[in-house]
């Protein structure tokens, strides 16, 4: 698979001084799903706004479909189309006129067939002579959506698509949303539910306080989800791990006092028989054992906390060199 979307080295100071993105690099690839995941903050939007041509980016570059999103903004603007978080259309205009209306935004010539394929696929067909504000709150998302997909673009921004939205509406979108692929769209989804990316992405980015923590296959993600860890509180610290135990998946803590072992409860077998038996072999002694059960949430927490605990701790030797952070 080829990137349709390329960042690289991607920095945003705002004009106030503060560093909303830093030297991020991100491909997407073409027809995937991709969830950027972060908490509030961390530069989700400004990393949209870049790509979409709507903020400019201090350095680094930005091509979309092959297109440098500054130097050849237009054609780059033409491949996306953008759902907003925030729901913005006249709300006195017809379904059909401002879809249409946002086709010619584009200067794309009119193409009935398509319209009314996106507006039956959105099922807004059948509303497409109502007035926008006679419809649904999620009639009027999927109208972004058809909005968004006027001008047939080939990526497909949707900010927090589900947000305050209820159950069964947000399985509609994750429905509608796989489909698009089908038909061939990439879609990039920012979402704060877990669950969310869970269900529909083919990989997930998390960006915090400005840097991408983590890209990864989803399905890489679900099976860290089914690990689980063993931790074994050893009765004589260890100083390394010895030979025979090597190769397994183990780790000593830095205290040499706990061993952590990862295991897959999906498999039929652990290895923990087999990890106890050399244990026992080795002569090392434990006093107490546990385990513990990783959860994407628990990823995610941990990456934001850990990225957290590094920018402090950045910020303060920055502070003791006299270096401004
Ligand atoms: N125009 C601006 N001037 C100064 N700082 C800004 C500006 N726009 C955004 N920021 C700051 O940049 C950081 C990243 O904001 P951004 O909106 O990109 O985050 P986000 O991940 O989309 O957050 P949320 O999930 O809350 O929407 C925030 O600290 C925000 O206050």
């Amino acid at each position: 698979m080829s990137s349709i979307i390329s960042v690289s080295k991607l920095t945003k100071n705002y004009a106030d001084g503060f560093t909303a993105l830093s030297n991020v690099d991100l491909d997407i690839q073409q027809g995937e799903i991709f969830a950027l995941l972060g908490p509030n903050g961390a530069g989700k939007t400004t990393l949209i706004s870049i790509i979409c041509g709507i903020v400019n980016p201090s350095s680094g570059s930005v091509l979309a479909d092959g297109h440098n999103v500054v130097r050849d903004y237009r054609t780059a603007r033409s491949k996306i189309g953008l759902v907003p978080q925030e729901l913005c259309t006249d709300s006195f205009e017809s379904v059909l006129a401002t879809v249409k209306f946002s086709r010619g935004l584009f200067g794309k010539p009119p193409n009935p067939d398509y319209i009314e394929r996106i507006l039956r696929q959105l099922s807004l067909w059948e509303k497409r002579h109502n007035r926008i504000m006679t419809l649904s709150g999620g009639m009027k998302r999927r109208l972004m959506i058809a909005k968004a997909l006027s001008h047939e673009p080939k990526i497909l921004f949707l900010d927090e698509p589900t947000a305050g939205v209820d159950v069964e509406l947000r399985q509609d979108m994750w429905a509608m949303v796989r489909e698009l692929r089908e038909s061939g769209v990439t879609v990039i989804l920012t979402t704060h539910y877990i669950e969310e990316a869970e269900e529909m992405a083919d990989r997930v980015g998390v960006i915090n306080r400005g840097k991408i923590v983590l890209v990864e296959d989803k399905d890489t993600l679900i099976k860290r989800m089914g690990s689980k860890e063993l931790l074994l509180q050893l009765v004589e610290p260890l100083a390394r791990l010895p030979q025979s135990l090597t190769g397994l998946p183990l780790e000593l803590d830095a205290s040499g006092q706990q061993l952590l072992f990862r295991f897959d409860i999906q498999q039929g077998e652990t290895g923990i028989a087999d990890l106890l038996r050399k244990l026992d072999r080795a002569g090392i002694e434990f006093r107490d054992i546990q385990t513990r059960e990783s959860s994407l949430e628990d990823i995610f927490v941990g990456l934001v906390r850990d990225a957290r605990e590094q920018h402090r701790e950045s910020g303060q030797s920055k502070k003791n060199t006299g270096e401004k952070s």
